[in-house]
């Protein structure tokens, strides 16, 4: 059934971290705004990803940190609750319930329609209700799709009927299995293979690449191999999976290997990286592909459809899949709609009001595996394969005074790429225990394009973990 169609200024298709800062932002504009969910008010990031497998990951750092401290090693014998840590996982996850982000909505003044939105042609969406009624929205200035992402599963024989678990299942799981095969090598396979093997289980890591996280500095992928295998976590790298069989629905499962072995655990995990949630949107309508990742400029208005009213902020743009990218892409998403809509003018040099350059060349990513991996802006081969002349400086984090208080045999590793000709960094990571707080210094740096010179006036405290940079800076100097 069809009911009468509602105009706002802007209406936003997904309520997950970036289409709520793209709604906040354009309501702060003064402008009306209707915000479409088909789930959740949160987002994958709430209930099934940032959210639950932070909770699941910090009791078993919290306890390995206490191990690695001599004194609190003595007080720290027994194992993990487990019951404990789901349960702080579900309040985590607040136990799959959005009331609280929906108050926050409804607070904001902002609309939220609960149902599947579709595009329906030019500035005009129609979403399919619970109740299956079907409601017109058009917007007088534009629509922001922020669909986000899902898991992304390989075609392979046997699959689907094996029910394999993806990040959902992986980040919302209540039973431990006994054997769990992670299929992946990124950052969801390295994080939840920490989680579960911490929980109990025995955990093999299938890995088709030659090393884990492919897109950080090699030495990251390294580390964080050392921490796994040194967990129990089994890696096999080179490792490609050929066919999954589960006949008996509740019975184990025989992942069959590509080299002619097999592999029977309790559950497999599929962290084989994201698909845009584009396929049911009606881009069609729109003269776009569905199911394609929308491509925009900096300002986040999608590129190939005419006018200017049709934006894509957050996953589905695939700039970075990242929370915190995605609400910055909605905050200047919003902002920029509500300049536009009001006439005034439009900062779009780089690094402007209403652009998202750190997008390109400053994001940000903390892994919170066992050692944690940080990095923000470029390795030192993208440096060098986009044309940088570039000189590169590491420093063992263990020689850090700071670092050998924080634990004992502290092991980790921080890299510099400085840009040679601005004299200004492009990149920095960090690998070691407690480096992702540490990661926000390096952002500032980069972001703020602060020259290497000045940043040996930046003194950091003693004796921390941040030390590290003026042993970078020395390095650098000499
Ligand atoms: C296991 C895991 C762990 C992660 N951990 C981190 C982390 O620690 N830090 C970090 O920065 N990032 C992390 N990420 C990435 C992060 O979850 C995403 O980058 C983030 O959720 C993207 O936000 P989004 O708003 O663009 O999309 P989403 O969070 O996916 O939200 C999109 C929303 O749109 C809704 N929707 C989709 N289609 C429609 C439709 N047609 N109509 C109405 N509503 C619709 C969906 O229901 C959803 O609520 C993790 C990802 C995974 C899988
Ligand atoms: N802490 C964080 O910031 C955090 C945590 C989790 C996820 N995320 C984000 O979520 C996104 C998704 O993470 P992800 O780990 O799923 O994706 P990813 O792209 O990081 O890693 C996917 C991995 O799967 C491998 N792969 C792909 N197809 C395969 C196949 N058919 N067989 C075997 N291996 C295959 C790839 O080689 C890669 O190593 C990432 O972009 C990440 O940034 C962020």
């Amino acid at each position: 059934m069809t009911t009468e169609t509602q105009e706002y200024d802007v209406v936003v298709l997904g309520a997950g971290p970036t289409g709520e800062n793209l709604a906040d932002r354009a309501r702060a504009a003064g402008l009306t705004v209707a915000l479409v969910e088909s789930e959740l008010v949160g987002g994958e990031c709430s209930y099934w990803a940032c959210m639950p497998s932070k909770a699941l990951l910090r009791p078993p750092t919290a306890l390995a940190d206490a191990r690695r401290s001599p004194g609190a090693r003595e007080a720290a014998t027994g194992s993990l609750d487990v019951t404990a840590v789901l349960e702080h996982r579900d309040k985590y996850a607040s136990y799959w319930k959005d009331d609280g982000q929906v108050a926050w909505v409804d607070s904001a003044g902002i609309d939220l329609v609960r149902g599947h939105g579709r595009l329906d042609g030019v500035r005009r969406v129609v979403v399919e209700t619970p109740g299956g009624e079907l409601r017109t929205l058009t917007a007088r200035h534009a629509v922001a799709v922020c669909t986000g992402s899902r898991a992304a599963l390989p075609d392979l024989p046997g699959l689907a009927e094996a029910r394999p678990w993806t990040s959902r299942e992986a980040t919302s799981g209540q039973e431990v299995p006994g054997r769990l095969a992670v299929v992946g090598g990124g950052v969801v396979a390295t994080e939840m293979a920490t989680a579960w093997q911490a929980l109990g289980s025995r955990v093999t890591l299938l890995v088709r690449g030659t090393g884990l996280l492919p897109r950080m500095e090699p030495f990251a992928g390294e580390l964080v191999a050392e921490g796994l295998a040194e967990a129990g976590v089994e890696i096999r790298t080179g490792t490609n999976v050929a066919s999954v069989r589960r006949p008996d629905p509740s019975g184990p499962v025989t992942v069959v290997l590509a080299d002619c072995g097999e592999l029977v655990v309790d559950e497999v995990l599929f962290a084989t990286g994201r698909a845009p949630r584009t396929d049911d949107l009606g881009l069609e309508t729109v003269g776009l592909r569905p199911g394609q990742w929308l491509p925009v400029d900096d300002t986040c208005r999608v590129t190939d459809v005419p006018d200017g009213w049709l934006y894509a902020a957050g996953d589905v743009n695939h700039r970075a899949l990242l929370t915190h990218q995605g609400k910055y892409q909605g905050r200047i998403a919003g902002a920029v709609i509500g300049a536009r809509a009001g006439g005034l003018p439009v900062d779009t040099a780089p690094w402007g009001r209403h652009v998202a350059t750190a997008d390109t060349a400053a994001v940000p990513q903390v892994v919170f595996t066992d050692p944690e991996a940080a990095a923000v802006g470029v390795t030192a081969e993208q440096a060098e394969r986009a044309g940088h002349r570039i000189r590169t400086v590491d420093y063992d984090l263990s020689q850090v005074a700071g670092a050998g208080l924080y634990a004992d045999g502290y092991r980790g590793r921080a890299r510099m790429v400085v840009d040679l000709d601005r004299g200004l960094l492009l990149g920095v990571t960090f690998v070691g225990y407690g480096v992702g707080e540490l990661l926000h210094s390096a952002t500032v740096a980069v972001a703020g394009e602060v020259p290497v010179d000045r940043l040996w006036h930046a003194v950091p405290s003693y004796p921390t973990i941040s030390e590290v940079w003026l042993r970078l800076l020395e390095a650098y100097r000499e």
